[in-house]
């Protein structure tokens, strides 16, 4: 329990920097593994969680990678989403702006549309049965080539309009943003926000290329944006969203010690930084769980706490009045 749980508890908050997929719990996982009758290597819980103890991303990766593979019907993707959003409610989370991977799924030859309907199902369900607004941004896996990425982007027209952006995950170093830029142009004339993991292990430069050569709307991560004073002058100045996952970081191995994120310092700095889960099931943490544990290693006080919720609606895809009704229920929040 952190010095802040309570009001960390009581605070609605946004949650932007999700992965479905990675909200995949291994008990679900082995359930839906048995229903399809899919092998796993995973026999027990204990075994699965034994397997999430990673020393960088592409360690993660293959896990992740490996366990949606046994998703395959439109209800697998449905029963992933809903038990995400039953569990955030929660945590007070009252909006979420959720990645997918479609191309880790359409490889395997699961085809687009049971990704996209059965997600798209449970967020409707989320919103009318327990009051979750949600956004789905498709992202592109950044190791593989750019040509993957417009046949993706030909596939999925039929569902364009349940996109509000799209993104770029997976394998960060030797993958800059640029490899994409025609991707992400054509993207930005379809009318999509642009959400760039950027800076997580790979270096300021590629923060800088989101940034000022492709135009994202938001970057997600941005830890190694920090070594560079100039490109924290141009993120305070464009207010550019950083979407900052403490417990991945920390499961990562991009910082051995959370007393070392950046949080705090962007913050001070005026930066418009929020706290994500990322992966929650292998990260160990769902929302709450990421507040309360920056809050400790950073020794956060209410009110920059507060600000990080506040953040996460500022930064969000709503409307100006959306979320000036988010903003006004954080005060009266705090003020009760
Ligand atoms: O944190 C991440 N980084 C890159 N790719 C990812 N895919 C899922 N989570 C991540
Ligand atoms: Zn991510």
């Amino acid at each position: 329990m952190s010095a802040h749980s309570d009001l960390i508890a009581r605070l609605p908050k946004a949650e932007l920097h999700l992965h479905i997929e990675g909200s995949f719990e291994p008990e679900l996982m082995m359930a839906i593994a048995e229903r399809n009758r899919i092998d796993i290597p995973f026999k027990t819980l204990e075994e699965a969680k034994a397997a999430y103890d990673f020393s960088n991303l592409q360690e993660f990766l293959d896990i992740y990678y490996q366990g949606m593979n046994v998703l395959r019907t439109e209800q697998d993707f449905h029963d992933m989403t809903w038990a995400y959003l039953e569990r955030v409610r929660q945590d007070n989370v009252v909006h979420v702006e959720m990645f997918f991977d479609p191309q880790a799924h359409t490889e395997r030859g699961v085809p687009f549309g049971v990704v996209a309907e059965g997600i798209l199902a449970a967020l409707k369900r989320g919103e009318a049965e327990l009051g979750i607004t949600s956004e789905l941004i498709m992202s592109f896996l950044r190791h593989l080539s750019e040509g993957d990425g417009f046949v993706l982007l030909d596939e999925s027209i039929p569902w364009h309009e349940h996109f509000i952006g799209v993104g770029l995950d997976s394998s960060e170093v030797g993958h800059p943003p640029l490899k994409f830029k025609g991707l992400f142009e054509r993207c930005r004339e379809l009318g999509f926000k642009l959400c760039l993991h950027a800076g997580e292990e790979g270096p300021p430069e590629y923060v800088r290329e989101a940034l000022l050569d492709i135009g994202a709307d938001r970057i997600d991560h941005g830890n190694r944006a920090m070594e560079d004073p100039a490109l924290i002058q141009v993120l305070r100045d464009t207010q550019t969203p950083l979407t900052n996952c403490p417990l991945s970081n920390l499961s990562l191995c991009v910082l051995d010690d959370l007393k070392k994120s950046p949080v705090k310092t962007q913050l001070e700095e005026g930066l418009l930084v929020c706290v994500n889960s990322d992966d929650p099931a292998y990260f160990g943490g769902y929302m709450n769980q990421n507040y309360e544990a920056i809050t400790d290693a950073l020794d956060l006080s209410a009110d920059q706490i507060i600000q990080l919720a506040r953040n996460s609606f500022t930064g969000s895809f709503l409307s100006q009045s959306q979320k000036d009704l988010h903003l006004s229920e954080i005060d009266r929040v705090i003020a009760g």
